[in-house]
């Protein structure tokens, strides 16, 4: 398994990370637990926002929340100085919740509802990236009734296809997210946008997808949408456009097959495309947007289990089942996702047998990696996948009603529990037994 950022084999041949013993960190909170490195997803932030500031252009960092959101985080993020993209009310009223600076943050969604829009609109957020003609309307509607004027970006489907799962492609004409350039409606959202009251359209917003390995895309999504920036303001009097959002997508490296670039190689590029887009165009440049999830969480998470049940089935395949799986971690059944791992407890001893790591949940898809090399396994250890900071937590479920497991940062030594374990009465604490029901139901409280 490859070490990313702080984590290392320490004297006692154990896996460490931010100076904790894994080993110890099990034995303390218990397993599964999702364990995030904090001084490499601040370190990955600082990268960002210090490549954007090399370009010499106006910018902002959006970490995309929807990645992993809790109340610690959007504490690190607002510390870091990063702006946050939401994408529901829920991740909004986490971001408020922790004191997140509302002008900081930035409303996304393909669906958002009245009530998002008004929660939205009350807190003062800086800007709506408005993905449809139903939100510009409504989001219209809402702003002057209420007598303010809400800042907009429009989302666009630039037709840019990147190399991807064909699952977390987003910038392709054939889908759910934003205005299409190629039909006219990215055109027709502009001019509608600049007739409507209550909404200001401050920038263009492009994002072409995830896990992205190459600078090609960016680039040509830079190109296409700056000249629709140049046609709004020269075309249709959009005096007011000044930014331009670039979305997020930067990719990660899960296994040795993962060759992603550096942040500032991302970033390199896409202020190199930045200004010579607008100096063909003869526009002043615009301040320029990025929005990382996975890139800024991803590496630094790392998911502890125990060993439990291990079935050999002699010339075909060792399953070992840990205590976890889909229900922490559902993107290999999602998307085939591959992971690496290790022996938390034997990090030291060579890797002897190939074997498949199997979920608990009740489901053949429940696998969380179908072949890895590991020392000969027994019950009881501990094993650790990394690399699942991203869309793991975010994306848990309580399938068959398994309790989702406990967050702890670690840095300097230090670990701090910032999402408790979830225990099953509060997998049970918001069903409701009526009253005509209730005899033989053990307590309801
Ligand atoms: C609009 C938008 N911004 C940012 C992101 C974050 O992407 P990633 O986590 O790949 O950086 C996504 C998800 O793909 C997205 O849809
Ligand atoms: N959830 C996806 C990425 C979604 C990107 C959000 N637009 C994943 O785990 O890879």
């Amino acid at each position: 398994m490859y070490l990313h950022g702080t984590s290392r084999i320490n004297e006692q041949g154990h896996l460490e990370i931010g100076g904790v013993d894994t080993t110890e960190l099990a034995a303390k909170f218990g397993t599964p637990l999702y364990v995030f490195d904090e001084q490499l997803m601040r370190e990955t932030m600082r990268a960002y926002k210090s490549a954007l500031e090399a370009t010499g252009l106006r910018h902002e960092v959006a970490y995309a929340s929807k990645a992993f959101c809790t109340l610690a985080m959007c504490r690190i993020v607002a510390e870091e100085g990063l702006a946050l993209d939401v994408v529901s009310g829920g991740e909004l009223h986490t971001a408020l919740k922790a004191n997140f600076p509302p002008e900081r943050i930035h409303f996304h969604g393909n669906n958002k509802t009245p009530d998002e829009i008004e929660q939205a609109l009350n807190a003062g957020i800086g800007a709506f990236v408005v993905d449809n003609f139903h939100e510009l309307e409504l989001l219209g509607a809402l702003a002057a009734e209420k007598g303010v004027v809400a800042d907009i970006l429009l989302r666009l489907s630039p037709g840019v296809e990147v190399h991807t799962h064909e699952y977390i492609s987003t910038g392709q004409i054939d889908s759910k997210f934003g205005f299409d350039l190629q039909n006219g409606s990215a055109q027709r959202a502009i001019q509608e946008s600049l007739k409507t009251k209550g909404v200001r359209l401050i920038g263009l917003h492009s994002h072409i997808g995830s896990q992205i390995f190459e600078t090609e895309g960016f680039k040509h999504a830079v190109e296409i949408v700056g000249d629709l920036y140049a046609k709004a303001i020269h075309e249709w009097g959009a005096s007011d456009l000044s930014v331009l959002n670039v979305g997020g997508g930067f990719g990660i490296r899960y296994t040795e097959e993962d060759a992603p670039l550096l942040a500032h190689q991302y970033i390199e590029a896409i202020g190199t495309a930045v200004k010579s887009t607008f100096d063909r165009l003869g526009l002043p440049y615009p301040e320029i947007v990025i929005e990382p999830g996975r890139s800024i969480v991803g590496n630094a998470g790392t998911t502890l289990y125990t060993i439990g049940s291990i079935k050999d089935i002699p010339g075909v395949r060792k399953y070992v089942s840990v205590n976890g799986g889909m229900s922490d971690n559902p993107r290999p059944a999602l998307y085939q996702a591959v992971y690496e791992a290790m022996l938390a407890n034997r990090a030291r001893e060579e890797e002897t047998e190939v074997v498949s790591i199997a979920g608990k949940a009740c489901e053949s898809g429940d696998m969380l990696i179908w072949d890895v090399k590991l020392p000969s396994v027994k019950a009881g250890d501990v094993l650790a996948v990394s690399c699942t900071g991203a869309y793991n937590y975010s994306m848990a479920s309580n399938y068959n009603r398994i309790a989702r497991p406990a967050v702890v940062f670690v840095q300097n030594g230090q670990a701090d529990v910032v999402v408790k374990r979830e225990s099953f009465d509060d997998v049970v604490s918001l069903d409701v037994v009526p009253a005509r029901l209730l005899d033989g139901v053990l307590s309801q409280s």
